[in-house]
């Protein structure tokens, strides 16, 4: 199980909810993934083009658990706004926070964030903060107040992967008690298995199933990786090394010629 503020869930797979072909496939991939967590934007680009209600719909068929986003908020009063606007909407106090340094890049603007992330906190708020895998800023995060921290992999909608595993690998080992979730920047199944094979309680993605060529088929290879990724981290790694040892080890006189 994976805790999010005190809730307990069984899937470690968070999952977004824009850039599918249509509403339909959306609530089929949701499902194939096993995600009981799904972000939505309130600014969010509409699936397959159709409005209004009907997302909402189909959302609430899933009997999912609501994440939403500041998803496209570039100030610290956007984000501000727009998740005080999510509370009364959602009837939540989950935010994930996103503020974004440009457009370009949609590079998480950290100085924001962490003055963001602390107005929200004192006001009530459970903050899931998108961040880089920077260790001073997801220590600010913390002291902040949250109690789950989301850098990122790479890039969002890049595919990527795991472009600083050493970052991540350091977050892991300093916040022991953090829940820490690779937000970002994933393509492929093995890249969400990489990320819980170093210890991260769980993956957010979202472009990397949307845009599949069969997005349903790709939600649930990110599934069984997100498992595999777990177990593997569970039953202990061992650390990789630079010389060779035996894997069967050869010992004594050979067994043909000891018979003949
Ligand atoms: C859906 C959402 O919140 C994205 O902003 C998230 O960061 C996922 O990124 P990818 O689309 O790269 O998986």
């Amino acid at each position: 199980m994976v805790s999010f503020y005190d809730r307990e869930f069984s899937s470690r797979l968070l999952i977004g909810t824009a850039l599918y072909p249509s509403p339909k496939i959306m609530q089929d991939a949701i499902r194939a993934a096993g995600s009981q967590i799904v972000t939505v934007s309130l600014r969010r680009e509409t699936a397959g083009g159709k409005t209004g209600d009907a997302f909402w719909s189909l959302i609430r068929e899933l009997d999912v658990t609501v994440l939403p986003n500041t998803a496209g908020c570039k100030t610290v009063r956007e984000a501000v706004t727009t998740a005080k606007l999510a509370r009364e909407l959602f009837g939540t106090s989950w935010i994930k926070l996103e503020v974004i340094a440009d457009n370009d890049t949609l590079q998480p603007d950290v100085v924001g964030l962490v003055e963001a992330a602390a107005t929200l906190i004192k006001d009530g708020f459970e903050v899931f903060p998108y961040c880089t895998e920077d260790i001073g800023v997801a220590m600010r995060l913390v002291e902040a107040g949250c109690k789950v921290v989301m850098p990122w992999a790479a890039p969002i909608g890049s595919a990527k992967g795991i472009t600083n595993r050493d970052a991540l690998k350091l977050l892991r080992e300093r916040l022991p008690d953090i829940t820490l979730v690779v937000d970002a920047g994933l393509g492929a199944p093995s890249h969400a298995a990489q990320a819980c094979e170093l210890g991260y309680d769980a993956v957010l993605l979202n472009t990397a199933v949307a845009k599949a060529a069969d997005p349903v088929v790709m939600a649930g290879a990110f599934r069984l990786a997100v498992e595999a990724g777990h177990s593997a981290y569970e039953a202990g790694l061992m650390e990789a090394r630079d010389f060779a040892s035996p894997s069967t080890p050869v010992v004594g006189t050979p067994f043909w010629h000891a018979v003949s």
